[in-house]
């Protein structure tokens, strides 16, 4: 079985290649431009997920059939085309060149997948079968979705926040721990919850801060 390695990237500014425009493709699209990635496509026919994405400045397509050569120059590419031996010969080609690449057709034929995804603005939740079988990733990820309400997203920012003053205000290390291991304990998610939370001004948290910062 593959250990696969569950990892949060950044693409801000990399270079993608996808090949292929269908249904698919439109999905890895939509998923890679929100992400911030400058996105090549190479496919024949987009269908219309891409074509309504390729208003964004960042997607460009390139209307003809993919060949393996056009892997050159990527670190990260996707074979989503719907011809699986295609699929097959880029992602040996793309693994040769030492790129990463998904195969939509194939899990075990690329170096990585994508899991099943949850989002409640910073906070992300993902949940993956390894390629067993995806559907029952993404029920998963539905019932989570019933128990994680918007209140995430308000938890995950006022954590940001916080943890962003703590850094910028408290020198020794063990004090900042401490604080951090205080603020993942505060009954702020019940204030959410209940509607009494309200985001707290710079003198409020420096005052938490200096309250909490002894044993
Ligand atoms: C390896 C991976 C590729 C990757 O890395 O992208 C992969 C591979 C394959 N999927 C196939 C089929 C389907 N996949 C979905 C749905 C999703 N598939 C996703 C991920 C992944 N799918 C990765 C592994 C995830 C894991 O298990 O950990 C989700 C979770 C996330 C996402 O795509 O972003 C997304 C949820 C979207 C949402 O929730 O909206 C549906 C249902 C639907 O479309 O509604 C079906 C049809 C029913 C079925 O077959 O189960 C086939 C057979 C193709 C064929 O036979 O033609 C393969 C190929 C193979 O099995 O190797
Ligand atoms: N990962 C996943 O979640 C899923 C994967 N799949 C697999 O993904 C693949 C794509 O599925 P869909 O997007 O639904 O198919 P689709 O039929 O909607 O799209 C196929 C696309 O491939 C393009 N294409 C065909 N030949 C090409 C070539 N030589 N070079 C470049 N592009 C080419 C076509 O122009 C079209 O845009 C299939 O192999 C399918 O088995 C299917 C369902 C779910």
């Amino acid at each position: 079985m593959t250990e696969y390695m569950p990892i949060m990237m950044d693409l801000s500014g990399m270079r993608v290649l996808l090949v292929g425009g269908g249904k698919i493709a439109g999905r890895k699209a939509s998923q890679l431009l929100a992400a911030g990635a400058e996105l090549t496509v190479i496919s024949p026919e987009i269908g219309e997920e891409v074509r309504a994405l390729k208003q964004d400045a960042a997607l460009n397509w390139i209307a003809r059939e993919a060949q393996t050569d056009d892997v050159e120059n990527y670190r990260i590419v996707y074979a989503a085309s719907g011809d699986e031996q295609l699929n097959e010969r880029i992602a040996e080609a793309a693994r040769r060149g030492g790129a990463l690449v998904n195969v939509s057709s194939r899990a075990r034929s690329g170096n990585f997948i994508h899991p099943a995804v949850l989002r409640r603005g910073r906070l992300i939740v993902a949940a993956s079968t390894s390629g067993a079988g995806p559907s029952a990733a993404s029920a998963l990820i539905r019932e989570l979705d019933e128990r994680f309400g918007n209140e995430y997203e308000t938890y995950a920012e006022f954590l940001y926040m916080m943890r962003q003053t703590i850094r910028a205000s408290v020198s020794e290390p063990e004090v900042r721990h401490r604080l951090m291991r205080k603020l993942a304990e505060t009954d702020i998610l019940d204030h959410i919850r209940q509607d009494t939370f309200v985001p707290w001004s710079e003198s409020q948290m420096a005052e938490w801060i200096e309250t909490e910062r002894e044993e």
